[in-house]
């Protein structure tokens, strides 16, 4: 059925899916329309798919390797990706991962809600909207939303997740990569040594340019690996990590649809519109009204209007 490419109402929320979860097709969920934003950073890595919830509340999803994965992580067009979500309103954000597992007691299949990160990606990706004589310095020292990761861990903790022993994990600390190639066993026991949890490819910039965008932002990491490190087991490849989504995808299905019934709750408002974050880059902006590129704030326009012209 062709969907319609406009949308009135604003979406707040947004899920983005990764490896393996390329639609979000939970139960009672009903695609209602399919968008085609063009942004001043290109184009998003698919359409966005607007659906309604059970509890009539719109989410946006997009798939951030495209619709058949055709995207590398290098390749991820995530600052058209977080602009057109914000362009339409969203203000939070689920982002779910595929990541391996730097820890023993991380077992494939389980879930990991990160609090910290480290950058290991080469600096060959745009991540920043500050550009081209706009200069501004967002704080990223939590770069993970502590109350939707509050939100997320209550109902991964109230028996959603299906399966033997399958478990959800709080405050990790992700590691993210340049990749494509997986890490080698000196580097994974060197993220081991700083105390990494999950290791993936896909969180940053994303993160970054969410608290940009002024997104409150959570990821949820699903483990399918244990990377390389284990020294009485195969090294990662493409057909484990595909393996384990596969089998957890019931799980992370069920989870999405917990997690958007629970802040479609009055309680959750405030949150959901990211009260806390309005403003922030705003104020994080360093360069003086004259000094400002046009075109830059021109391209900032779309999706924070009125804040630097
Ligand atoms: C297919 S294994 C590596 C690939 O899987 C993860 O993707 P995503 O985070 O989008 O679920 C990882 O970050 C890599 O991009
Ligand atoms: N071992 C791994 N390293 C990087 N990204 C991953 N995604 C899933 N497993 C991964």
């Amino acid at each position: 059925m062709l969907l319609p490419d406009t949308f009135s109402e604003p979406v707040r929320i947004a899920v983005i899916g990764g490896t393996g979860v390329s639609a979000l097709e939970a139960e009672g969920f009903t695609a209602v329309a399919s968008l085609r934003i063009q942004t001043p950073y290109g184009s998003p890595s698919s359409p966005i798919t607007v659906l309604k919830t059970p509890q009539d509340t719109p989410i946006a999803f997009l798939s951030r390797h495209g619709l058949h994965h055709e995207l590398t992580p290098t390749e991820v067009p995530n600052r058209a990706n977080i602009a057109a979500l914000r362009s339409i309103g969203v203000r939070s954000t689920i982002a779910f991962s595929a990541v391996g597992s730097l820890q023993e007691h991380i077992r494939p299949r389980d879930f990991v809600i990160p609090s910290q990160i480290i950058d290991r990606t080469k600096g060959i990706r745009a991540s920043t909207f500050f550009e081209g004589g706009l200069v501004g310095h967002v704080g990223f020292a939590d770069p993970f939303d502590a109350g939707l990761a509050k939100v997320v861990l209550d109902i991964g903790s109230d028996g959603v997740l299906n399966g033997e022993g399958v478990r959800m994990h709080k405050d990790g600390l992700l590691i993210c990569m340049e990749g494509p190639q997986f890490s080698t066993r000196a580097e994974s026991n060197l993220y081991r040594s700083w105390g990494g949890d999950v290791i993936n490819m896909s969180a940053l910039p994303e993160a970054k340019l969410a608290k940009e965008a002024e997104i409150a932002y959570v990821m949820v990491c699903m483990s399918t690996d244990y990377d390389c490190w284990k020294t009485n087991e195969a090294a990662v490849t493409v057909e484990t990590v595909m393996g384990n989504m596969h089998a957890n995808g019931a799980n992370a299905k069920h989870l999405a649809a917990a997690i958007l019934k629970e802040l479609a709750k009055e309680e959750h408002q405030d949150l959901v519109c990211a009260r806390h974050l309005e403003g922030s880059s705003k104020s994080a902006c360093c360069t003086t009204p004259a000094g400002r590129g046009r075109e830059a704030v021109k391209k900032m326009e779309f999706m924070l209007p009125g804040y630097f012209s």
